[in-house]
């Protein structure tokens, strides 16, 4: 189920196949170095455009070009395959 907290094992296999990402069963998180503030920015325009399609919203640290994604479900207490799916979407989302 989309909403099912994942095991320790399962967040382990997921952060496999997502190697930007590190974490644990409490959030999985990836930094991106953008270009420039304006760039970061417009990442974080995209993954909201995502995210509000999705209503799944991640955690976001802006720290002038730096930006830091932390997805968990807070509804469901930790990690659900919904955020491994947020954080792979995410990915196709940088692109500097
Ligand atoms: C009411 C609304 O659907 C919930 O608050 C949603 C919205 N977006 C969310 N985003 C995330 N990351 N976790 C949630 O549990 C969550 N819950």
């Amino acid at each position: 189920m989309a909403n099912t907290t994942l095991s320790a094992d399962e967040v382990t296999a997921g952060l496999a196949k997502l190697p930007e990402w590190s974490g644990d069963t409490s959030g999985i998180r990836r930094t991106v170095e953008a270009a420039s503030f304006p760039a970061a920015i417009a990442l974080v325009d995209r993954v909201a455009v995502v995210a509000e399609q999705r209503d799944h919203h991640p955690d976001i640290d802006i720290r002038w070009r730096k930006v830091t994604f932390t997805l968990s479900t807070h509804s469901a207490g930790g990690v659900t395959r919904k955020d491994l799916d947020l954080a792979s979407e995410i990915d196709t989302l940088v692109t500097d």
